[in-house]
């Protein structure tokens, strides 16, 4: 079921300085218990994307639908009542200086009419939710920055949403409450089966708990798809290189060239993604081909429960027992590129 469907969005801010065309025709769909996360860099148009989904920005053409229910054809009183199932969290976290952590997670219950004793239960159940059940007299200055985004969090909670946003929610804080409040936000996806979008410009984000990503440029979708599949094989540059900053997906040429020179075998570049990374491949090789391998360069790494790696080996043989060995490992289901046939 999806939750989320967005198509042909387009959004074009007008000023006396002239026209931005901050989304360009951009088309998504987040399923129901997906964390879906959209990345990309300062001026993509991320904010204006994800502002667009609760109408906090206008969009200027192009259809956004929340739960099924058309958000552009909404007048501002029911656009009033569709938010309340909209929870949102910000970078800066938005909280009422003024008001207590009980208070500001009571506010949007406040609003929507709740009365006062089912206010006291809901506030104290989503505060134990969020690890915050010592803290409900405190005041915001009193927090700290992870505290802070527990209470965005709590609050954005309070109204039972069938979707929370989530703008550059960690941008703000410091890689292990980054960690934590990411940890926050899988248990609350998994015990709510709630979905979340999340804007970042962090892949870090993305690889801890996003299970799909979108890659935005210049107000454009330019690669989407399964975590996995998209930091396994990126194919735009730009996601090779947001992939970059956290995995290595390529041999580094200056390892890579020198090794290419000396080999006298077939040089292959195996890519091992799942199960198939502990696969004992190599010595199976060795056995049914009667060929020798000689292992020149290898690294693996974990997308969250996947490991997945690349091992740079050297086929050692006849040429035809060589080929047929990449055959055979093709047929594994393992992704191989020759970068150098046997001499
Ligand atoms: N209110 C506005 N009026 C005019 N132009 C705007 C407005 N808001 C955003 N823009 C422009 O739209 C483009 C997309 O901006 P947006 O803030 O959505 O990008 P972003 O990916 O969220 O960037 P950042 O991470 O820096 O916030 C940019 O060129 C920006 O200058």
């Amino acid at each position: 079921m999806l939750v989320i469907q967005i198509k042909d969005l387009t959004k074009i801010y007008r000023s006396g300085a002239g026209e931005v065309k901050a989304l360009d025709h951009v088309s998504l769909r987040v399923r129901k218990g997906e964390i879906y996360g959209i990345i990309g860099y300062s001026g993509a148009g991320k904010s204006t994307l994800i502002r667009c989904v609760n109408m906090l920005e206008k969009p200027t053409s192009g259809s956004i639908k929340v739960n099924g229910q058309e958000m552009t054809s909404l007048n501002e009183g029911q656009l009033r009542v569709a938010r309340r199932k909209i929870g949102m969290i910000f970078q800066h976290f938005n909280l009422l200086s003024s008001r207590t952590v009980f208070d500001n997670v009571a506010f949007p219950l406040e609003i929507s009419g709740v009365p006062k004793a089912e206010i006291k239960d809901k506030v104290t159940r989503l505060l134990g939710l969020v690890g915050l059940a010592d803290k409900a007299g405190a005041y915001p200055s009193q927090l700290s920055g992870g505290q802070k985004q527990r209470v965005g969090i709590a609050r954005a909670l309070a109204n039972d949403p069938i979707v929370l946003l989530c703008d550059e929610a960690t941008s703000a804080l410091d890689p292990a409450t980054t960690d934590s409040i990411l940890a926050l936000l899988k248990d609350i996806n998994r015990k709510l089966d709630l979905t979340i979008l999340m804007i970042t410009h962090e892949m870090k984000v993305i690889s801890e708990i996003c299970d799909s990503v979108a890659v935005l440029e210049q107000g454009k979708i330019i690669e989407e798809g399964l975590v996995i599949d998209v930091f396994t094989q990126p194919k735009h540059p730009t996601t090779r290189r947001f992939v970059q900053t956290i995995i290595q997906t390529d041999i580094p040429d200056h390892i890579k060239k020198p090794l290419l020179q000396r080999g006298q075998g077939q040089i292959i570049r195996v890519s091992f993604i799942g199960d198939s990374a502990a696969e004992p491949v190599i010595s199976t090789l060795v056995k049914k081909f009667d060929i020798d391998i000689n292992i020149l360069y290898g690294n693996i790494d974990q997308i969250q429960d996947t490991p997945f790696g690349m091992l740079m080996i050297e086929c050692m043989g006849s040429r035809s027992n060589c080929h047929r060995a990449v055959d055979y490992l093709r047929q594994l289901g393992l992704r191989i590129e020759v970068l150098k046939d046997a001499e």
